[in-house]
């Protein structure tokens, strides 16, 4: 059907800063905000609840909301040592929550008073971001959140004139930051739109399609998540042709598509994830501090993302005072020393076309040289896997990435099995995988 406001095209991006993007597969998210500085906690009370949905939750008055800032101090912020652990974890990008639904600025904006300029450092804390990841070659983007709980115009639903009348003031609003941010960082790369799921915006697809075309002048090669786009009929990530909207799919938020849906490896994507079970802000509470993901299972969604064709965005919740969290830190030096020994299955790869899941791990495949890897983070209990290659392929070797030459045996035409034993403390075991034709293959699958 005709679509003034939908997909603005059918295939996915080519282009050099696409295909970077691409090619990172791992990226670190952070959600730092006023939410941080009482970190799940409200009147001595546990909030038992996302951190930086603490003034909805608590029902916090926005006048006590808006006095946080006065805390921020940023007494331990140090953008070094944040950009510092985004190299220690090997993440290619990073993605910064310039305005969640609070919406406080970590940037001095001319278009409110809710800002860093109007805290005790008044220090621009973006443009600092921005200057330390840049130096370590690691490309910035900007999550931006529509939904915001503390302008007088926004609208979850529009009832009326009034309604309607107020949104396009705040529409106006938020297209004078999205500018603002454009201008004042002009080497942003990517811009994660959040807070798109209400009515109001759904009714306002043309406003997004703005949105994006604005970023595309002002920004040539910035990338915008699907997160953003609404169509005519109000249909999100994906218009009412069926066709993706921005330029890679950013539905998966703390969850992944099934490891066997291949359909998955047609589209561009990416998965968001935090490392407590359910606080994107920094939580104190044991409620998020004792569910913390074990390094070895954010590798496991690291090569499970990539084996599908999709990155994977890690978020860190700084703490109110501007430091990592120590937990986070270490976690993020385990995945990074994995990456280490075995990014060449991960950066720069993707979907193995022909390679059926094996259930023991995830097969990837580098974009450019086509080699394949096993990356095997689920080792069955009997401690050795069954490889089974697409059909007319024989195992000619395997090398263990960090490591050498690897044994295996033939089982039958393109059925090996490769002997792994114990569980290895460096963590997920990743062989490349050497292949030739066989000559003389079976006619047809065994029955
Ligand atoms: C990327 C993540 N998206 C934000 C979010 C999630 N949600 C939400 C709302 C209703 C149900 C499930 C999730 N609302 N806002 C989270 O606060 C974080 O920023």
């Amino acid at each position: 059907m005709e679509l003034k406001y939908g997909a603005s095209r059918e295939k996915p991006r080519e282009d050099a800063a696409m295909q970077r993007f691409r090619g990172h597969r791992v990226g670190q998210f952070i959600h730092w905000g006023l939410y941080a500085l009482p970190a799940g906690r409200w009147e001595g009370k546990d909030v038992e609840f996302a951190a930086e949905f603490l003034p909805r939750v608590a029902k916090v008055p926005q006048q006590r909301w808006e006095a946080l800032a006065n805390d921020f101090t940023l007494a331990d912020f140090d953008a070094e040592r944040w950009a510092d652990t985004a190299v220690a974890l090997g993440a290619r990008y990073m993605t910064i929550t310039t305005k969640h639904h609070d919406g406080f600025c970590l940037w001095p904006s001319a278009h409110t008073d809710f800002h860093m300029g109007n805290t005790p450092s008044g220090r621009d804390v973006l443009g600092e971001l921005v200057a330390a990841y840049e130096a370590r070659g690691i490309d910035v983007n900007f999550y931006y959140s529509v939904l915001d709980w503390r302008h007088p115009d926004w609208r979850f639903t529009l009832e009326n004139d009034a309604d309607n009348l107020a949104f396009a003031r705040y529409l106006d609003f938020a297209m004078k930051q999205l500018e603002e941010l454009a201008e004042r960082y002009p080497s942003v790369k990517g811009f994660w739109f959040d807070g798109t799921w209400d009515e109001s915006v759904k009714a306002n697809g043309w406003w997004t399609w703005e949105v994006e075309r604005m970023l595309k002048e002002r920004l040539p090669g910035v990338v915008v998540n699907s997160r953003l786009r609404a169509d005519d009929l109000g249909a999100r990530h994906v218009d009412s042709n069926g066709l993706l909207m921005g330029d890679y799919e950013s539905g998966y938020e703390r969850r992944l598509p099934e490891p066997w849906d291949r359909s998955v490896a047609a589209r561009d994507w990416e998965a968001c994830m935090t490392i407590p079970q359910a606080s994107w802000g920094y939580h104190q509470g044991p409620w998020a501090q004792s569910t913390l993901k074990h390094p070895w299972d954010v590798v496991d969604m690291i090569a499970h993302c990539t084996s599908l064709g999709g990155n994977f965005l890690l978020n860190f919740g700084p703490r109110g005072d501007g430091s990592m969290a120590p937990a986070e830190v270490e976690i993020a030096r385990t995945v990074g020393e994995w990456l280490a020994v075995n990014g060449e299955a991960i950066y720069g790869c993707g979907y193995a076309e022909g390679w059926d899941y094996p259930g023991w791990g995830y097969f990837t495949r580098d974009s450019s040289t086509g080699k394949v890897f096993a990356v095997v983070t689920r080792a069955p209990a009997s401690g050795r896997i069954r490889l089974e290659l697409p059909t007319g392929l024989e195992l000619v070797g395997l090398r263990l990435l960090g490591s050498g030459e690897y044994p295996f045996k033939g089982l039958a035409d393109s059925v090996f099995e490769v002997e792994l034993g114990g569980a290895s403390n460096a963590g997920p075991r990743v062989f490349a995988v050497e292949t030739s034709a066989l000559a003389h293959p079976a006619s047809e699958k065994e029955p």
